[in-house]
């Protein structure tokens, strides 16, 4: 009875218990994670005098810590970077076992101590970024649970006694995102011949001597020294040939054997290469040599399904395509599709082609400007075209003269005669009239335009260079050449020159460009970046020409219909472009799009992801992976990014003018002159710097 009441007298407290529990676990975790780890690894004592813990906050306090900052008032910081080099910490699997917790964990670098035993599963790690581990006493496997890390892109683990194969099936899964592997002076033996990095930056191999084999093609292009002490290597970039050796009893398996590899890596091989054994061995796709039944079979199926697969997306493709076009069928001069040869209709009164206004068509005037060639419409009309793409304002073509000129032919579109401002054709020639005068090495030259009352035209210099839109995002797969900073840092210079020389220009009123966006900064022939589109968003009715303004793009304050484009929204556009350029990333997308992970498709403004994550003091990881190889930018990319931001701010007032943008920037290219940024080998949050970049402030 006694007993029961004693219960009973317990019950409510450990109601309040169980309640409680989550709570203070949440809010302790970190803090109880780090304090185990701490326990099982500074023998020597070395993080005691700093590592309190009596002190209320580790993220503020405790060295080589770093944290995020709380996502609300009660909510405890989760930690993200614990960077813990040199310390003569000592520990097995276990110790390194309790940070597994730390899943908001970015960067972990553990380099330089004497840890020791197998890696513990890594996979709880979501969060990381960043793994240095080099020089310390770690044995066993190659940690495959790194598999799962999808957002790492720096592993280094040199420097240890990990042994066995290097299991590309693992390794190659980070390949999308991977750009350091760092393996050497290990124990890790068998081929590599089936790993596929095609985006890594950054390999060594080196000193594993019973590594076996050749090394794989899109391994090649790294110095030799990524495979220095490896004998049983061979291959370029290697001065060891693969040689075929041939043993008397298998000289009838000397045909060279093709297998795939799990990774769909063909190898080509002799069956009696001792290096292409250990392979086999691996594999396990042939034995004693030759493949089994089974696997030829496979590989046969797995191909058929390949290339029925690449047929139907290309089926899918075409048929796209051509059902499209008969869509478009009925629209007579509309029937031009993207990226379709067309020729113009011999002459402006014909039905189809540019000119086909059809019955009742009132011939034009072509307005050239001074300095220009002349030439009738009629040779405008005749010449082979291209289109470029469309806009909101009409159709860009590409367009070959006789004498061999190429220009850019400006269709437009829903302009009436008199432009939307409710002006006739004295207000679109005199706006004409302006945007043609402007010239700027900076800016696309208006040569020419005609106009009638259903067709008009604007003819500008072509630029063969592409836009800046296409080189930031365009083929962003393999194979394709990264945009490196300078030629970023020039092409921004460039623009904000443009785009300050039309501020300028007209006096009252003031011009805006009212479109300012990565697909309307081209490049000329020199690389110079040249303005186009600008002044002509006036042309428009102010409703249609608010909602043309790109989202990604547009001010806040220009959010409702019917605001006339203003400098200061330009100055807008112009942060969000930078940021575009720093962070690689297209303005409004996703925050799935600006993470790589999977936080969520909400839609979230450039600008805005890029605050929240700097604010979070995580700045270095706004900025575009590819800048990622340049040695020494860091400054000049941060210095850039406030430039962007003072550009994006909210409130109008706090824009600076596009010529104190002009001087700010050509204050960072004085500095970026310099002859260290042209160093392209070497990484600047390498693990050999990763103590300044990762350190350890909160
Ligand atoms: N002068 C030019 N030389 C070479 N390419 C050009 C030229 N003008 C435009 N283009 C290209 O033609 C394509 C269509 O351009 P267009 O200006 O019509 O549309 P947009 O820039 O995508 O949108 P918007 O109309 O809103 O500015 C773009 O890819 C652009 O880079």
């Amino acid at each position: 009875m006694a007993d029961t009441k004693r219960k009973k007298k317990h019950v409510p407290v450990i109601a309040f218990a169980f309640y409680l529990f989550p709570v203070l676990l949440e809010a302790s975790t970190d803090f109880n994670t780090l304090l185990a780890f701490k326990n099982a690894t500074d023998a020597s004592g070395r993080l005691s005098s700093s590592w309190d813990p009596s002190s209320p906050d580790p993220c503020s306090a405790w060295y080589g810590v770093s944290c995020l900052p709380s996502s609300a008032a009660a909510s405890p910081r989760r930690v993200s970077r614990l960077v813990l080099e040199g310390l003569g910490l000592s520990g097995g699997t276990s110790a390194l076992q309790t940070l597994t917790s730390l899943d908001q964990l970015r960067v972990l670098s553990l380099k330089n101590n004497l840890l020791h035993g197998p890696l513990p599963d890594l996979s709880p790690l979501t969060a990381l970024k960043l793994l240095f581990l080099s020089n310390n006493s770690f044995s066993g496997g190659f940690p495959s649970s790194v598999a799962s890390l999808r957002r790492l892109y720096r592993l280094d683990l040199s420097s240890n006694r990990l042994s066995g194969p290097i299991p590309s099936a693992a390794v190659n899964r980070l390949a999308p995102h991977l750009l350091t592997l760092r393996l050497d002076r290990n124990l890790f033996d068998g081929p590599i011949s089936s790993l596929s990095l095609p985006n890594l930056q950054d390999l060594n191999l080196s000193s594993n001597p019973n590594l076996t084999g050749p090394v794989p093609v899109s391994l090649s292009a790294f110095p030799d020294s990524s495979f220095s002490g490896n004998p049983s290597l061979c291959g370029a970039p290697l001065d060891r040939p693969c040689k075929p050796s041939l043993s008397p009893a298998s000289a009838s398996a000397a045909i060279p054997v093709v297998s795939s590899s799990p990774d769909n890596n063909t190898v080509i091989s002799s069956a009696s290469d001792p290096t292409q054994d250990a392979e086999v061995a691996t594999d396990g796709e042939r034995e004693g040599g030759r493949m089994s039944r089974a696997a030829v079979v496979a590989i046969v199926v797995g191909d058929v399904v390949v290339l029925a697969a690449v047929c139907a997306v290309l089926f899918c493709y075409f048929w796209r395509k051509f059902s499209g076009r008969g869509k478009a069928g009925g629209g007579g001069s509309s029937r031009l599709l993207e990226g379709e040869k067309i020729v113009y209709s011999a002459s402006p009164y014909g039905h189809t082609g540019l000119g086909g206004g059809g019955v009742g068509f009132e011939r034009g005037r072509m307005v050239f400007f001074e300095g220009e060639r002349r030439f009738e419409v009629e040779e405008l009309l005749r010449a082979s075209a291209e289109m470029l793409g469309k806009g909101g304002f009409g159709t860009a073509y590409k367009a070959v003269l006789d004498d061999g000129t190429a220009v850019a032919v400006k269709r437009l579109r829903d302009v009436s005669a008199g432009g939307g401002s409710g002006g006739g054709k004295r207000d679109f020639e005199a706006l004409m009239d302006f945007i043609g005068g402007l010239r700027h090495p900076n800016l696309v030259t208006l040569k020419a335009y005609y106009f009638a009352r259903d067709e008009k035209l604007l003819v500008y210099d072509y630029m063969p260079n592409g836009s800046l839109f296409s080189h930031l995002h365009g083929n962003r797969g393999p194979g394709r050449t990264p945009l490196d900073w300078t030629t970023r840092v020039r092409i921004v210079a460039g623009a904000a020159r443009g785009l300050a020389h039309i501020h300028r220009a007209g006096k009252s009123p003031r011009i805006a460009h009212g479109n300012v966006k990565s697909t309307n900064v081209l490049v000329d022939k020199s690389g110079e970046a040249r303005v186009s589109d600008f002044g002509l968003s006036s042309l428009l009715p102010s409703a249609v020409g608010s909602q043309l303004r790109s989202n990604g793009y547009r001010a806040p304050e220009m959010t409702s219909d019917g605001r006339k484009a203003t400098q200061k929204a330009d100055v807008y556009a112009f942060g969000v472009l930078l940021l575009e350029v720093l962070t690689g990333k297209c303005p409004s997308g996703t925050v799935d799009a600006y993470t790589g992970g999977a936080a969520g498709a909400t839609v979230v403004d450039l600008p805005r992801w890029v605050q929240s994550v700097v604010r979070e003091e995580w700045t270095a990881e706004v900025f575009d992976l590819e800048l990622m190889r340049y040695k020494g930018i860091e400054e000049e990319m941060v210095s850039m990014l406030q430039i962007a931001l003072a550009c994006a701010s909210i409130s109008p007032d706090q824009r600076p003018k596009m010529s104190h943008v002009v001087r700010m920037i050509d204050e960072i290219r004085g500095e970026q002159m310099s002859p260290s940024h042209e160093s392209f080998d070497s990484v600047s949050d390498s693990p050999s710097n990763v103590s300044e970049d990762a350190s350890g402030r909160s």
